[in-house]
């Protein structure tokens, strides 16, 4: 009995924890996620600071000019009194006493004398005006974007405490699998290999093994330390592959019921706990998640490359975002037309997005990226849909971290 599909992605999210935290430089937590929340250290601006440049003055003007301070300056040694007045730069901390700035725009200078129209308490940052030491900025499980590094940095870090990437390991299993030149009568290039890399956001892609359709080299390959005795292929697979220290195996094939489908047999052999064997859903029906005794997940991705694409979406990226530590995302939705929903199972359908809507790109038959490759996104169409509002799993448009 096929699973619901909303039931399978939530059973990846739940199949694993958050790893272990780690602290990183701050331009190694770039789309990882954070272990712990960012606290400010200092508090911001750290002293009453000039907004403009040009004179902080106290009380009515006209004002004597009494000094001048730059960015990067001290905070000056003198407290403003009424009708006196200091150049500053934009940044440099103001003089105690100062009530406001005046733009050098707005002042007219003779000597030492200044006036302008000033407004009270007008282009002076007070300090801890953005924040104070101590405030959590930004909570744990927050995506660290290049806005979260500036404003850790910001915030006094130098580092930042995330989870670790997940490590993966892909095993692409097939005879009849070609990895270059033009495919021919009775064998098909791998489709999926390729792929992979560039949807593995936020993990470690360790490796890429290719496996003949041979129980005892997928047994082997599931369980060995390293990957090189496994028959593995040039040109993808290295020599050895630590694939013991993978959190994560996606293995591509063998997930059906043929003669050459050993999948869930060795995964049985093995005394894998399997989570997830087939989802009701189109293309993409007999996909599998499982976890070896050691503790290691396998994502068992169907051979039919988009059939792969929907595994990948519908169970690997949910439990790659849980081993990372990443909070849920609200879902992306958008408005599809009828597409010709299925009465039982979930259809996954390439689509453009385009504002609120989205496109169907066509081309979508399971053997085929052809309408992925055009599209951005899988709308998720529930069984009976006839056209609304429909939840979009985004996969092209991002750069991979
Ligand atoms: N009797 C049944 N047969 C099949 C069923 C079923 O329910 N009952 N389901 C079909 C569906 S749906 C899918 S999807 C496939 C899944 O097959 P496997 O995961 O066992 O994969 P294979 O049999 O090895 O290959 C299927 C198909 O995909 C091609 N392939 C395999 N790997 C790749 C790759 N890396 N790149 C490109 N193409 C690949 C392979 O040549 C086959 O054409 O089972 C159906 N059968
Ligand atoms: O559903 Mo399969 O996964 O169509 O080709």
């Amino acid at each position: 009995m096929n699973m619901p599909w909303t039931l399978a992605r939530q059973t990846a999210r739940e199949a694993a924890k958050p790893l272990e935290a780690v602290e990183v430089p701050l331009a190694d937590g770039l789309g990882l996620a954070l272990a712990s929340g960012v606290r400010a250290l200092a508090s911001q601006p750290a002293c009453d600071t000039s907004a403009m440049d040009g004179y902080a003055a106290a009380g009515p003007g006209p004002w004597t000019i009494v000094g001048r301070v730059a960015a990067g300056d001290p905070v000056p040694a003198v407290v403003l009194g009424s009708g006196e007045a200091f150049g500053v730069a934009t940044g440099a901390p103001v003089p105690d006493g100062s009530d406001l700035v005046l733009p050098v725009e707005i002042c007219t200078v003779d000597g030492a004398r200044l006036d302008g129209e000033g407004v009270p308490g007008k282009h002076i940052r007070r300090r801890g005006e953005d924040w104070s030491a101590g405030d959590e900025l930004v909570p744990a499980g927050s995506l660290v974007t290049p806005a979260v590094l500036g404003l850790a940095a910001g915030a006094g870090h130098d580092t930042v405490l995330v989870h670790r990437r997940p490590r993966v390991a892909v095993i692409v299993t097939g005879d009849e699998l070609l990895h270059s030149g033009p495919p021919r009568p009775g064998r098909v290039r791998d489709a999926i290999g390729p792929m992979l890399p560039g949807l593995l956001t936020g993990a470690d892609l360790l490796g890429t093994t290719h496996l003949r359709d041979d129980p005892a080299a997928l047994a082997d390959a599931l369980t060995s330390d390293t990957a090189d005795v496994l028959g593995a292929t040039p040109p993808h697979a290295p020599a050895a592959l630590n694939f013991d220290t993978a959190d994560v195996l996606v293995t591509c094939g063998a997930t059906s019921v043929g003669p050459a489908d050993h999948l869930r047999r060795v995964l049985a052999d093995l005394d894998a706990e399997i989570l997830v064997s087939g989802v009701a859903c189109r293309p993409g029906h007999p996909m599998l998640l499982a976890v070896l005794p050691d503790g290691r997940c396998v994502a068992g991705l169907p051979g039919n490359p988009f059939a792969a694409l929907a595994a990948i979406l519908t169970l690997l990226r949910p439990l790659l975002d849980t081993l990372g530590g990443h909070t849920v995302q609200s879902p992306v939705t958008a408005r599809l037309q009828d597409v010709g929903a299925h009465p039982k199972d979930t259809r996954l359908v390439p689509v453009v997005r385009t504002g609120g809507e989205a496109f169907p790109a066509g081309h979508d038959r399971p053997g085929s990226l052809w309408g992925a490759a055009l599209a951005d996104a899988l709308a998720v169409v529930p069984p009976g849909h006839r056209g609304g509002k429909v939840e979009l799993l985004p996969y092209a448009g991002q750069r991979p971290v």
